[in-house]
């Protein structure tokens, strides 16, 4: 039985896998400029964020009816679920498909199909978390939440992905005061490419109660200082950042150092089709690469629902977390 875990830091569209993007594309008669699944897995080599990005927004042509949501979705959580995440916030990213006429209504519908039905279908609880894309204007931003308004009721906070470098936090003033003022959580990507002042932006002007990556800060003493006094907690993703080249291997990642630091680190999987991995895959490869204690191991699972977002239902985290203390290592 795998440790159990919460999953804070995963793109539904990058749990596309190939198998799945075929079968999509067949479907909806999209033509995808690859022979097969092996000519796309070749494809998976990437040089940084953007050059992934580029065939992350590529492929989710694919992407067209509330169907295909939920079938992304359900596998996502079967697989999940078989490596012990039990609770799952997941980051979808309606700009991309609004971009494409696919509509929020579709999306999100889409997405709930499979999400309201995740407890009983994958034992996996679920929260819904909008992403806007940060190389997309301030504008495009705002008129995303106003589309998302109908929805709400499903949606329990928004972050910020895409392209960072160059598109600081503050661009998004704004709309973080306008979701704030709806009471929605807020989290942003930062620190990831960027340099660790997106990070104190996040948190000062968007005021981020969660980090997405947030390796960087370990360039800043005196911003890990901060992000330990604050308990604020980084989703961290080992194996995306090795994929991405934002470190050299998982033997140069930082998060032993973190976590002796006293940070409220987590382990996520960001896109696991594309990186190599799962929730539970990262926690096996930080064990073995970085030679993580079943203790840390503990932390790490403690720390994902401490910092997940159930303050809307305390009882289910205070289970999860006797689930997490009761687990016994193989
Ligand atoms: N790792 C990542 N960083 C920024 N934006 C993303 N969108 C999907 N994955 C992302
Ligand atoms: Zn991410």
């Amino acid at each position: 039985m795998p440790l159990p875990i919460a999953e804070l830091h995963l793109h539904i569209e990058g749990t596309l896998e190939p198998e799945l993007a075929f079968e999509l594309a067949a479907r909806n008669g999209v033509a995808l400029p690859y022979a097969d699944t092996d000519a796309l897995r070749e494809a998976y080599r990437f040089a940084d964020l953007q050059s992934f990005l580029d065939l992350y927004y590529a492929l989710m042509a694919v992407l067209r009816t509330e169907r295909d949501f939920e079938d992304l979705a359900n596998a996502y959580l079967a697989r999940a679920a078989a490596q012990g995440v039990r609770h799952a916030e997941i980051f979808f990213d309606p700009q991309a498909h609004l971009a494409r006429g696919v509509g929020m209504e579709t999306v999100v519908e889409g997405l709930w199909r499979a999400l309201g039905s995740s407890v009983q279908n994958h034992g996996v609880s679920t929260r819904l978390i909008l992403c806007f894309l940060r190389d997309e204007s301030a504008e495009s931003a705002l008129a995303t939440l106003d589309a998302a308004t109908p929805y709400l009721d499903r949606i329990t906070g928004i972050g910020l992905d895409s392209a960072e470098v160059g598109h600081p936090p503050a661009k998004f003033r704004e709309v973080y005061g306008k979701a704030a003022a709806l009471g929605l959580r807020r989290v942003a990507h930062a620190g990831e490419e960027g340099p660790p002042e997106y990070i104190t932006e996040a948190l000062d002007v968007l005021g981020v109660e969660r980090i997405d990556h947030g390796l960087r800060c370990a360039e800043d003493p005196e911003l890990v200082e901060r992000l330990v006094r604050e308990r604020i907690p980084l989703t961290l993703c080992p194996l995306s950042n090795v994929r991405l080249r934002t470190v050299d291997t998982l033997a140069d990642h930082p998060l032993p150092a973190l976590l002796d630091a006293g940070l409220l680190c987590t382990v996520n999987s960001d896109d696991p089709a594309y990186f190599g991995g799962y929730a539970g895959d990262n926690l096996d490869a930080v064990r073995d690469t970085l030679g993580l204690s079943d203790e840390r191991l503990r932390e790490l699972a403690r720390n994902s629902f401490l910092a997940s977002f159930l303050e809307d239902d305390e009882e289910l985290r205070a289970r999860y977390l006797a689930e997490v203390e009761a687990y016994v290592f193989p």
